[in-house]
């Protein structure tokens, strides 16, 4: 996950490959209440692993569930519809599928068994309306408290005491604001149907039916059978109970599927986007989302358990739909509608203005910040397509679905733009696919040489290498330290017998070396060479090495191939004069020997390395000396780099200087 302050998406020109979906948010979620208030233990596989599913986790254990980990399953053993705990506070952070079905679920075992349960939420959650379902369980005879805003939580379920509850007449919902208040009575109500059946009543127009159908059809998983006449009455049988089926498999996520099938039909020209772990058999609704992509011009095939896109019609196609029944996914139309030859019209759509922020008004803000034209209204949007695009900072209003959907508009060079396109706070996505960004990553070429590079040089101890993970960790960039490839060429020499100053059969070794990297740690040929790697006697010799300019060619493309999307940080002596010389940004980072020798000296000694700080001050002018002077790539300033003398600045000034820098050189205007 990218936990940074935004990702900075360069300009892309086409995807292709394979992308495995994390499990539904939807269907994850009811499975666990269901698999919590069940009898006897549920192994659920697949789960979505996210904010989401994490606070429902949470809220399960506090109430005394069991949870155990098995590799990739998780195995859960219910309440049996007694409740353990008779108290709790539970915290839902944004999760409307944890606070709406736990909140009627606690309402009816509070009142029947007698407890009291507070539910709470991030600020936005308390901003959610859950007015329509506090009135349904009034009705029915649950107590429910008001801890802020009327119709809005926090909200206290229950009040210790025991209640009658009134099962025998019909108890109304409203349906046209949030489905999620009747999924939430249809999974609590079995739990009160022991006297009779119970029967709910939609009032008004159900919204976003295709949500009450995955609640329907996993409840059926766990032995209920619901009644359905319509939209309108759902009736729990008389004596219906929880029984887990044992084992459940949760679907791909069909939403998360959407930006996909929009990646294949926006950049799928060679090759299709293939999308794993939901298919034309999900019981999601918005797999009907592959409709409305056909209907933009995608070319879809699929089978059980996956989907192939590629694109067709070219520009898409502009659409006019009523999006009631893909709500969620409709989202990723509003961003291919820039794509697509003349308006896109999604109506019935108002529910987005009670999701994790008021979606149309965000969406039109931010697809204008592209420069679109947009018009909106109180449940439709209208999207122009877009030809004159702006580098845009996307604010992504703590919603996931924001942050995903407007990461399509990186595709601009294929309808006339170049620019990159900036997500603010990605790791909003958290909420149902933590890994969004690597996955898109994984699939997409960037417009030839728009990858950002930034270039760090300097002298030896000088902090580049600190420097540029800083820099590398806070723009969620790839980090290159050429020095460790030096490092390693010298070493491998020496393991093969080669004389150092044998450039042409060190260049031979430096071409054939296998090498790895993870983190800080370094293999070479198999071999852990981390530690080796950092010592200072072997700096000397990569020194003596790298003033070869066979060797230097032969590590010439290993170093080009870090530069991947979304943007490299590269260290070293020749990153901005010859490896990178288009590099964004060039700092030249120095400070006085006397510094250096001292840094150098305290960094050995912290790792327990004794050390003299003068021999330290004379190798590193020795250094010095060599890499200035070597004819091949020497240690020098481009001509249009920055210079940097941090001999009186700490890291963190040095980091802030050169994000200054950068934010300066980014065409996004302003920093926040
Ligand atoms: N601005 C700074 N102020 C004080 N100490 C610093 C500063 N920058 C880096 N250091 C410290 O100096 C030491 C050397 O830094 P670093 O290893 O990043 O240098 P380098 O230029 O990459 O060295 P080399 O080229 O030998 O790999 C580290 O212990 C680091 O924490
Ligand atoms: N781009 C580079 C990186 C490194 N070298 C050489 C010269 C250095 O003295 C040696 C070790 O580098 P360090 O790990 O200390 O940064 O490798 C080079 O010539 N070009």
């Amino acid at each position: 996950m990218f936990d940074t302050a935004f990702l900075d998406l360069p300009p892309l020109v086409s995807a292709r490959g394979t992308v495995r979906l994390p499990g539904s948010k939807s269907i994850s979620n009811r499975v666990l209440l269901l698999a919590g208030l069940a009898e006897g233990s549920t192994a659920v596989h697949d789960l979505l692993d996210s904010d989401d599913t994490r606070v429902m986790l949470a809220a399960l254990e506090q109430l005394g569930c069991t949870l155990q980990r098995d590799g990739a399953v998780l195995h859960v053993t219910g309440l049996g519809g007694h409740l353990q705990a008779r108290q709790a506070q539970l915290f839902l952070g944004n999760a409307g599928t944890a606070m709406r079905p736990l909140t009627a679920a606690l309402a009816v075992l509070a009142a029947t068994q007698g407890g009291a349960f507070e539910l709470s939420g991030v600020p936005r959650m308390h901003e959610r309306p859950i007015g329509d379902l506090v009135d349904a369980l009034r009705a029915l005879g649950c107590p429910v408290a008001d801890l802020g805003q009327p119709g809005y939580p926090p909200l206290r379920v229950g009040d210790g005491a025991v209640h009658a509850l009134h099962t025998a007449r019909p108890i109304p919902v409203r349906g046209d604001v949030s489905s999620q208040f009747l999924t939430a009575l249809l999974l609590a109500l079995p739990l009160v149907s022991a006297d009779g059946p119970v029967v709910i009543e939609v009032v008004g127009e159900l919204i976003s039916k295709p949500y009450i159908e995955i609640t329907l059809n996993l409840l059926a998983r766990f032995g209920i059978t619901v009644q359905r006449e319509g939209w309108q009455r759902f009736t729990i049988p008389q004596g219906s109970a929880y029984r887990s089926p044992g084992s459940i498999h949760v679907e791909g996520d069909a939403s998360s599927a959407s930006y996909f099938i929009a990646l294949g039909a926006i950049a799928g020209t060679d090759a299709p986007v293939r999308i794993e772990g939901v298919g034309l058999d999900a019981i999601q609704g918005d797999i009907r989302f592959v409709e409305a992509a056909q209907a933009m011009g995608a070319q879809v095939s699929g089978g059980p358990g996956w989907l192939e896109v590629r694109r067709g019609a070219w520009p898409l196609k502009g659409i006019t739909l009523d999006c009631n029944h893909i709500p969620d996914a409709a989202m990723t139309l509003a961003v291919m509608a820039l794509y697509a030859d003349g308006p896109t019209r999604l109506t019935n759509i108002a529910s987005w203005r009670v999701k994790e922020t008021d979606r149309i008004a965000a969406m039109a803000t931010e697809l204008r910040q592209l420069g679109a034209t947009v018009t909106e209204g109180p449940d439709f949007i209208e999207v122009q397509p877009l030809h004159a695009w702006r580098a845009a900072h996307i604010h992504t209003y703590d919603d996931h679905r924001m942050a995903m959907c407007l990461s399509l508009a990186a595709f601009n060079p294929l309808a006339g733009g170049s620019v990159p396109v900036r997500i603010a706070d990605p790791k909003c996505v958290a909420k149902t696919f933590p890994d969004y960004f690597e996955a898109l990553f994984s699939l997409v070429e960037p417009l030839p040489g728009a990858v950002p590079v930034i270039a760090v040089d300097g002298p030896t101890a000088s902090g580049k290498g600190t420097l540029a993970a800083e820099l590398a960790e806070r723009l969620g960039y790839h980090l290159l330290d050429s020095g460790a490839l030096y490092r390693a060429a010298a070493l491998a020499a020496r393991a093969a017998g080669v004389a150092l100053d044998d450039g042409a059969g060190v260049a031979q070794v430096a071409a054939a070396m296998a090498l790895r990297f993870q983190g800080q740690q370094v293999w070479l040929d198999g071999r852990d060479i981390s530690d080796e790697l950092r010592l200072e006697t072997t700096g000397a010799l990569a020194s003596q090495v790298s003033v070869h300019p066979a060797v230097r060619q032969a590590l010439h493309d290993v170093q080009l191939s870090f530069a991947r999307v979304p943007g490299l940080v590269a260290d070293g002596r020749d990153m901005g004069t010859v490896v990178f010389p288009g590099a964004a940004l060039k700092v030249f980072l120095t400070a006085s020997a006397d510094q250096r020798a001292e840094r150098r000296y305290k960094q050995l000694i912290s790792k327990g390395i004794s050390a003299n700080i003068d021999s330290l001050r004379a190798d590193i002018r020795a250094r010095d000396e060599r890499d200035m002077n070597r004819s091949a790539a020497p240690l020098k300033p481009a001509e249009d780099a920055v210079l940097l003398d941090n001999s009186q600045l700490g890291i963190e000034e040095s980091v802030q200087r050169c994000l200054g820098w950068w934010h300066e050189r980014r065409p996004f205007g302003r920093l926040a």
